[in-house]
């Protein structure tokens, strides 16, 4: 479905480029819909223009007004001065939407004019291929209109849920930054292949299939995660000893550390924020 609409991504890093990559494949906006801008490096705005024929705009030069949505995708360290910077050109009718880990819908009002409609949202890199578990978090202004238009957009880049924003450290601790685990994982699978003579390449396939088909079943099945994995395990069989090994070597308590040490990162980023003088 395509939108009527123009979005201006300020950031055009790994997560711009990922959800420029949906939105663009989908044909959900037109390139000429679509602007970005980052700081300093024009390079990077050309390479994204000849990748995705978006325009790319140095933000001395950028104007939002024609902005129906303003995408903010910079390091949560630079949100401060990117919101001092569109505070006063911004209208009530426009949507911020942060794709930033840890900055809160009533930071980013705190820090623009009275009333501005903010939306939070939490998508993952695998927005380049439509993939995304995608969260989205409403300020305290926006229309429904607008809630209903972002979530069109977000669908173009993968699903989308709807949560409360006190889950959205959560939420970022498994899917924010959930891909990383499993690359982790693959990286290891890889490197054992290796050590044990299978090509790299082949390993990556065959443990990139293996991801893939333990994804579906849990989104096709009605079983549950913990049946699944019973249902593979025979007594006394290679299943059972994997498991035991993994057990054996905190697997369970490093899948928990890893979902709350970023979930922790997440608060600590607000808390950072926060103690930011508001203008
Ligand atoms: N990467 C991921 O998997 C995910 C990232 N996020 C969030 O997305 C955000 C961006 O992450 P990521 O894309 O990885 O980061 P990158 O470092 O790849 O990109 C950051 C971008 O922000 C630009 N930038 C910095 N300051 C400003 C400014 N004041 N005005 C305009 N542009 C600016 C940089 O421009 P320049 O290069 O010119 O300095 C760069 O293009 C983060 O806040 C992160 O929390 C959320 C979900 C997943
Ligand atoms: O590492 C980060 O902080 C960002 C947010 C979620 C994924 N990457």
């Amino acid at each position: 479905m395509s939108l009527d609409i123009r979005v201006v991504f300020i950031g055009a890093g790994n997560m711009a480029e990922a959800m420029i990559s949906g939105i663009i494949k989908t044909g959900t906006l037109e390139p000429r819909q679509v602007i970005v801008t980052n700081r300093s490096n024009e390079e990077r705005l050309l390479e994204l223009h000849n990748r995705y024929g978006v325009q790319g705009i140095v933000r001395d030069k950028l104007k939002i007004e024609s902005a129906d949505i303003i995408v903010l995708a910079m390091k949560p360290k630079d949100a401060k001065v990117s919101l001092d910077s569109i505070k006063d050109q911004i209208r009530p009718d426009q949507v911020v939407m942060s794709v930033l880990a840890g900055i809160s819908t009533t930071f980013m009002e705190k820090n623009l004019q009275a009333g501005q409609q903010v939306i939070r949202v939490m998508p993952n890199t695998s927005s380049m291929i439509q993939e995304s578990a995608t969260a989205i978090s409403p300020g305290e202004n926006v229309t429904m209109k607008n809630v209903r238009l972002a979530k069109k957009l977000l669908q173009s880049i993968g699903k989308v849920y709807l949560i409360e924003e006190e889950q959205m450290d959560l939420f970022t601790g498994i899917a924010g930054s959930g891909p990383a685990y499993y690359y982790y994982l693959m990286e290891h699978v890889e490197k054992i292949a290796k050590e044990n003579g299978m090509e790299v390449s082949q390993a990556r396939e065959i443990g990139a299939q293996t991801i893939l088909g333990a994804a579906r079943m849990m989104l096709e099945r009605e079983e549950t995660p913990a049946q699944l994995r019973k249902n593979i395990t025979s007594k006394n069989g290679t299943t059972a000893s994997g498991l035991q090994a993994l057990a054996d070597n905190g697997g369970g308590d490093a899948i928990k550390a890893a979902i709350e040490g970023a979930m922790q990162r997440s608060k600590e980023i607000s808390e950072e924020l926060e103690k930011a003088p508001v203008n």
